[in-house]
């Protein structure tokens, strides 16, 4: 288990480049497998889940050039089936979540697709009906055996487009199901289809590769099938889960912090939700400027009543930043109701924060109410377990502002998503070490 050793106290200054985003790059690698023929990608972060899951691509017998930093070239033109029986595969397909983003390209190109019970962040019950019920209705066969915990789709005869509801805007369930019907026969419709900037990423990606996928960016998908695709080369957008992390970081510090090239018109309602806590942001050309601030005010709403964070599918706020504004608010002025409506053990990591001398009331697993400190009392270090990877990130911006060394262990939940984490921070003036486990 690794560790993190931090000296709280400090204010940063500087400016931070955010990494590749995970989530669209996870989808983006899995549609590698469409095509026999070369897709070059760019902005790929150097994180722990990205890297497991170009590991199972080259035991797929995806051949994978790297051409520079970020940058690597895959070719299927010859896919080793048999290693989705294999038991490595079950260990390794296991171990994140994105890898459950095979299947729907391996059923539409090679008519079968396999998984392992995907792993990623133990945050609550994380169901694949919505994946399944989509190939289902794309006319794949499915099995599942419960005590290896192993599905399996097949569609030998090819996949045939059809039109489906899905239950919930499932982000990598839309994902998966849009990679399956660009080769089906004829017409999909999905409706409720997830729209976060991954998926439009991801459609433009394949509409590039010569797939016909229409209304991009709304929760209504038309996907005319083609017989085949072909290469493409395709850019990963900057992480906005990172870029919500540097803003929290630069408030809970009082820090002045300028966040690079950000892609303002893919981060939706997070600049404003940060905004409604009372932390200036200012858009300079692209990039975001923090200054430094030595308070900031919770707005409440037009009537006078208390404000509700809560998160919802996109272009709603995303739920991986909740966390992070939930820390943000234990040293604002006023009070707010962090609501977290998807996953139902994600807010448990705020017994930490209470340690610290937050003032937090967790009302219930999906609902916290949170009273600032307005700087007035400071957090305390303290040692603490990283349980997931948002959780994580929000306890060390919360040790970066506390008065004295705070410990976070099993700090590979926050490696999980954040490229080399403790080099990018000292660059910006923090004390963090990484000990060796
Ligand atoms: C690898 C990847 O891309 N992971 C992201 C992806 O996970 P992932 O695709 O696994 O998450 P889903 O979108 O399927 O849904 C997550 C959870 O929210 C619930 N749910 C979902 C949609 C909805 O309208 N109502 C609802 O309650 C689901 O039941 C589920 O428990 O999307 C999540 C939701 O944005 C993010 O937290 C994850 O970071
Ligand atoms: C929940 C997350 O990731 P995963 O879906 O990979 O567990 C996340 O990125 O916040």
């Amino acid at each position: 288990m690794g560790t993190f050793q931090i000296e709280g106290g400090h204010r940063l200054k500087g400016d931070i480049h955010p990494q590749g985003a995970k989530n669209e790059a996870l989808q983006i690698l899995c549609a590698v497998l469409l095509t026999p023929e070369e897709v070059i990608i760019e902005n790929i972060p150097d994180i722990v889940d990205v890297n497991k899951l170009i590991g199972i691509l080259g035991n797929l017998g995806v051949k994978i050039q790297k051409l520079g930093k970020g940058k690597f070239a895959f070719k299927s033109d010859d896919i080793n089936l048999e290693y989705l029986e294999s038991e490595l595969f079950k260990k390794e397909g296991s171990s994140l979540r994105g890898s459950i983003m095979i299947v729907g390209p391996l059923l539409a190109r090679f008519g079968k697709g396999y998984i392992p019970r995907p792993g990623g962040d133990k945050i609550g019950r994380r169901r694949l009906d919505t994946h399944f019920e989509g190939f289902i209705n794309l006319g794949a066969k499915f099995r599942y055996n419960k005590e290896e915990r192993f599905y399996g789709v097949e569609a030998p005869k090819g996949l045939t487009g059809a039109y489906m509801l899905l239950d919930q805007a499932s982000v990598t369930g839309t994902a998966n199901i849009v990679m399956a019907a660009v080769l089906a026969k004829g017409t999909t419709t999905i409706y409720n289809a997830a729209c976060e900037p991954y998926l439009q990423q991801l459609c433009k990606m394949l509409n590039s590769m010569g797939a016909d996928i229409k209304g991009v960016g709304s929760n209504m998908l038309i996907i005319d099938g083609v017989k085949k695709l072909g290469g493409c080369t395709h850019r990963v957008l900057p992480d906005m889960i990172e870029i919500g992390s540097w803003i929290g970081l630069a408030a809970m510090t009082r820090s002045e912090i300028t966040i690079k090239n950000v892609s303002w018109e893919n981060l939706g309602l997070i600049p404003n939700t940060f905004r409604k806590l009372g932390i200036t942001l200012e858009k300079r050309g692209d990039d975001i400027f923090i200054p430094s601030q030595e308070h900031y005010e919770i707005q409440g709403y037009i009537d006078g009543s208390t404000l509700t964070v809560a998160d919802a599918p996109w272009p709603g706020f995303t739920p991986d930043l909740l966390s992070i504004v939930l820390v943000v608010c234990t040293q604002a002025k006023g009070s707010v109701l962090i609501h977290q409506k998807m996953f139902e053990s994600r807010l448990f990591f705020v017994d930490k924060l209470i340690d610290m001398g937050a003032r937090i009331i967790l009302c219930d697993p999906h609902r916290a109410t949170v009273m600032g400190h307005d700087f007035t009392s400071e957090l305390k270090a303290t040692t603490m377990v990283s349980p997931d990877i948002r959780a994580g990130i929000s306890l060390l911006i919360a040790a970066l502002s506390a008065k004295g060394t705070s410990t976070i262990h099993n700090i590979e939940q926050i490696d999980r998503g954040y490229e080399n984490i403790d080099e990018r921070l000292r660059a910006i003036g923090a004390k963090i070490t990484r000990l060796d486990s």
